[in-house]
């Protein structure tokens, strides 16, 4: 798939601008400043209705204005889709082809992206929120129910722990409540849990071969999910469901003692081994990079395997963060094959022939025009 055309209107530096893209790689040149990231992240929000950069929407819409909207025709192969999402402080909105879609769980899906920014770099190094957001993003945009189970998980979590800090201030209080809240939370956790462990193997299963490559088969790469809950034996969702009521119910006074919810997918993790060693502990930069690299590249096949079309690569200012050899490896799994969206400075430095041939915008004070 790719984007023909994006129109945003008042979207945070642009007040009104429409412009057209090639299949291929598109570059975008300008000043610190100028709005190439806003352009990333208008594409990254038309996809996944969220923004990778701030959970506050409010900053999406261009100051003193009422509203946002960022309008894509994207091709597919079965034809034209257009896209539009508004964004109010009220909440968001979003058509296919001019219908209003119900929900927006249902929406997304309709346009893939993967992101490749310096923050990425991070996946490795950074906290689990990091790598659970990284899941939760991934497996969203493959999987509306997944997104849907997730809201429910963050409903019921909130409910839950409301309720464990009512019961640390009263201690007599009706535990009837706690037991039912139990009960929604597990079964939805043992879902989103055995999602999760799915996804982190089919995960695996790309990234392994493009690690080797990248590491001139000097290294293995191995992805584990690590649920808060131990030792998941059976897979099997009522067994889960059971093993997390049992686990809550072991935890029961620890919880109150602390008025919050100790485990479930929210405390969970993702574990990279390098040669079989934890990464995030003993792995040089270099490898931290190889493998955000590996990690990125897989999650281009995944949804080509998951929805039988390539996404579209955002690679916001990250080129320059990765050596010559990544990143020729990065542009030559790339070509011809993936729509990209490169922002940069400059493109003095990255002689690659992918690279001349690209499509090229300069972004100046929230205007972007074709160079070449
Ligand atoms: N809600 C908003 N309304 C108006 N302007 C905004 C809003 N949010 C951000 N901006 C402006 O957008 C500009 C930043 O744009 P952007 O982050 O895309 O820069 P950039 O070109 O990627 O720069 P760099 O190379 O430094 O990353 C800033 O000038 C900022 O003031």
């Amino acid at each position: 798939m790719y984007i023909e055309e994006l129109t945003l209107t008042n979207y945070r530096s642009y007040v009104k601008t429409k412009v057209s893209f090639e299949n291929k790689v598109n570059v975008i040149l300008g000043e610190n400043a100028q709005g190439k990231t806003n352009i990333m992240e208008s594409i990254f929000v038309l996809a996944l209705a969220k923004s990778h950069r701030t959970t506050k929407e409010k900053e999406l819409i261009r100051w003193d204005e009422e509203y946002a909207k960022i309008e894509g025709t994207v091709k597919k192969s079965n034809g034209l889709a257009s896209l539009q999402l508004v964004i109010t402080t009220k909440g968001k909105k979003a058509k296919v082809n001019s219908l209003e879609q119900r929900r927006l769980s249902d929406y997304i899906g309709s346009l893939n992206v993967v992101m490749f920014a310096p923050e990425d770099l991070n996946l490795v190094k950074g906290s689990p929120q990091v790598r659970r957001r990284f899941i939760d993003m991934e497996i969203g945009q493959v999987n509306p129910i997944y997104m849907h189970e997730l809201n429910q998980y963050q409903k019921i979590l909130h409910q839950r722990n409301h309720l464990l800090k009512n019961l640390q201030r009263s201690p007599k209080s009706d535990y009837t409540m706690l037991e039912i809240l139990t009960e929604q939370l597990s079964e939805i956790a043992a879902k989103i849990t055995k999602r999760r462990i799915a996804f982190t193997q089919q995960l695996e299963k790309w990234a392994q071969p493009i690690h080797s490559g990248i590491s001139r088969n000097l290294e293995t790469l191995n992805i584990i999910y690590k649920p808060s809950l131990e030792v998941l034996e059976s897979y099997e969702l009522s067994k889960m469901k059971e093993d997390y009521i049992n686990k809550f119910t072991e935890i029961r006074k620890r919880e109150i003692d602390r008025g919050t919810t100790l485990l479930g997918p929210h405390r969970d993790d993702l574990e990279f081994l390098v040669n079989e060693k934890n990464v995030q502990t003993y792995g040089s930069q270099g490898q931290q990079r190889t493998t955000a690299l590996s990690l990125k590249l897989a999650e281009i096949e995944l949804i080509h395997e998951e929805v039988g079309e390539y996404p579209i690569l955002l690679l916001d200012d990250v080129l320059s963060e990765l050596d010559d050899f990544r990143q020729s490896h990065l542009l030559n799994t790339i070509q011809g094959k993936v729509q990209t969206f490169v922002t940069t400075t400059s493109v003095d430095g990255i002689d690659h022939e992918t690279l001349m041939q690209a499509a090229t915008y300069k972004v100046v004070s929230g205007e972007i025009n074709r160079l070449k």
